[in-house]
């Protein structure tokens, strides 16, 4: 489990060894450790895209801070191995002023942002010292313009820190900012770094001597895709299909009959065990998946472990007395696609609920329900909706929808970033509430949360879409080469078996976001 921390947690895990440094006479002892690392890790791209480290050029963009300070230090470290090395400051008069001294010394070039012109040098790498954890905002004129710049010639960038323009504890990723290839960090992990993962590139974590303190209610947090692996259902020596677990699936209309076959096959895909089906798309699901089993009502479906409600079901009064009579089962239940509508509609329906329930909506269903929010903050606005549900007596665990999925149960929030895009296809959330229903029915939920099984679901969801993308272009050992092609909701569908077999075994995946250290 990858866990990130806010500011003010990190501010105060570092606050001892900062003072022991000063006490030390040496202040900036723990930024030149820092600095260490970036130098270390920038070697390693400029040799991974241009074959060496000795002759290649390296352009530092330096802000007015500690950052700034970090960058200036690491550049003198990479001169000494041979690298030009130019630092342009954003404030020429607030630069650090010993890193300044130290690049001098090291024979670093420097000079004004303001002097660049229109004409920016083309770098191997740029490291973007420009703000860190102080950070406001979008990045500002000349920085930004340079930024840009490099980042058009195709410049890899090198964030120390932070991608300037993302802040740290939401994640928000305001415009212009920097994006990043490689982002090196000390210590901790940040907010971003979760939050916010296609901004940072490959995050490498820099042992600066802090000790982790204990995840606070603040703290983001991750598994790794192996750690889910680890934990996927299998039949045991005594399992049957009852004991595995059944999930129940009301979805699909005369309208939408393949949310139904989508959602149900991803459930059979998902788990072992047994799936039942409540519906009109009854002839398209067996159709499609004759293991499952129908029933002509709610009431008809005998017993499940887990509900699955909502993917194509329509919001009429049937649906919405079906949602009803299921949260009145008190079994763990997803609430997907029309039922969150339903449920905007009548909040009063969730007072039924007896067991967990898990919301999944996408950005707009989550407008409906929230009657709007705040994009810029999409933990901040999670947390909220989820404390204003407890405030109203009704625990409920949300899983927010997009590139990086967000999960929040009151208590933790993790995130799970896809490390493609290639689910954002039609069809695909009704694949993802069929696998978190399939896992709810084996019990996956601990302590009764259903933020776990949510969890590993997306992990799979994402790594199954990125698999498919790559189906074609699978190369020796199984290492995916070549940018992939686009998939719809039936292959990512397709991918699940492969994604969990992998996930299971020890197959490494080439997946950037996966390999933090
Ligand atoms: N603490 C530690 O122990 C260690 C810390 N370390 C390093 O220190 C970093 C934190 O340094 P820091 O506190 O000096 O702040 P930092 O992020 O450099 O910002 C500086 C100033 O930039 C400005 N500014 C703000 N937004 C802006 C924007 N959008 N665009 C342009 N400018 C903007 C704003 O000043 P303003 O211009 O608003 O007056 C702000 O005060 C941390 O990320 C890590 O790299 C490591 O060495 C390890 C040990
Ligand atoms: N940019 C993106 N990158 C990766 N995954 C995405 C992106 N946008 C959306 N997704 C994922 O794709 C799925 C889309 O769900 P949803 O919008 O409910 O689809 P549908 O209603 O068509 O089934 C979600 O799992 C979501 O996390």
């Amino acid at each position: 489990m990858r866990r990130a921390h806010p500011v003010e947690v990190i501010r105060a895990a570092e606050r001892p060894l900062i003072e022991a440094a000063a006490a030390a006479g040496d202040p900036d002892a723990v930024m030149r450790r820092a600095a260490a690392g970036v130098a270390h890790h920038t070697a390693a791209l400029l040799r991974e895209r241009t074959g060496g480290v000795y002759g290649r050029s390296v352009l530092l963009l330096v802000g007015s801070g500690d950052n700034g300070g970090d960058a200036l230090y690491a550049g003198a470290i990479l001169r000494g191995r041979g690298c030009r090395v130019e630092a342009v400051l954003s404030s020429p008069d607030r630069a650090h002023e010993r890193g300044l001294a130290a690049l001098r010394r090291a024979g670093g070039r420097v000079r004004g942002v303001e002097s660049v012109g229109s004409h920016v040098p083309v770098p191997d790498v740029a490291v973007d010292g420009v703000v860190g954890l102080n950070g406001r905002g979008p990045l500002r004129d000349p920085a930004a313009r340079i930024v840009g710049s490099l980042a058009a010639a195709g410049v890899p960038w090198v964030a120390v820190d932070l991608p300037s323009g993302v802040d740290a504890d939401t994640g928000t990723v305001h415009e212009p900012h920097v994006r990043a290839t490689l982002t090196v960090t000390f210590g901790l992990l940040r907010r971003a770094h979760l939050l916010a993962s296609p901004e940072c590139g490959r995050v490498e974590l820099v042992d600066i001597g802090l000790t982790e303190p204990s995840a606070g209610p603040d703290a983001v947090q991750c598994p790794d895709p192996a750690e889910v692996g680890r934990h996927w259902p299998v039949p045991g020596l005594d399992d049957d299909k009852y004991t595995q677990g059944v999930v129940a699936v009301r979805a699909g209309s005369e309208r939408y009959p393949g949310a139904a076959v989508l959602c149900v096959s991803a459930a059979v895909a998902a788990t072992s065990g047994m799936v039942r089906y409540v519906g009109s798309g009854a002839d398209a699901v067996l159709a499609a998946r004759p293991e499952v089993v129908c029933h002509p009502t709610v009431a008809d479906a005998g017993r499940a472990q887990a509900w699955i409600v909502g993917p194509g079901g329509g919001t009429g009064p049937d649906a919405v007395a079906d949602i009803d009579a299921v949260l009145a089962e008190g079994r763990p239940t997803v609430l997907d696609a029309d039922a969150l509508t339903c449920v905007a509609t009548h909040p009063v329906l969730l007072r039924s609920a007896t067991a967990p329930v898990l919301l999944t909506p996408h950005a707009g269903e989550f407008d409906r329900l929230t009657g709007g929010w705040d994009r810029g903050d999409r933990p901040g606005a999670l947390r909220r909706y989820v404390a204003g549900l407890r405030d109203r007596g009704i625990e409920a665990t949300v899983l927010l929808k997009g590139r990086v999925t967000l999960v929040d149960d009151g208590e933790t929030t993790f995130a799970v970033d896809s490390g493609s895009s290639w689910a954002a296809t039609a069809g695909s959330g009704d694949v993802l509430s069929g696998i978190v229903g399939a896992l709810l029915a084996s019990g996956r939920a601990v302590s009764g949360s259903p933020a776990w099984p949510a969890v590993e679901a997306a992990t799979v969801h994402g790594e199954a879409a990125r698999r498919a993308a790559h189906r074609h272009t699978v190369g020796a050992g199984g290492a995916h080469r070549g940018p992939g092609a686009p998939i719809g909701a039936s292959d990512l569908l397709a991918a699940i078996p492969g994604t969990i077999s992998a996930l299971r075994g020890r197959e490494s995946l080439p997946h950037g976001a996966f390999w933090q250290n």
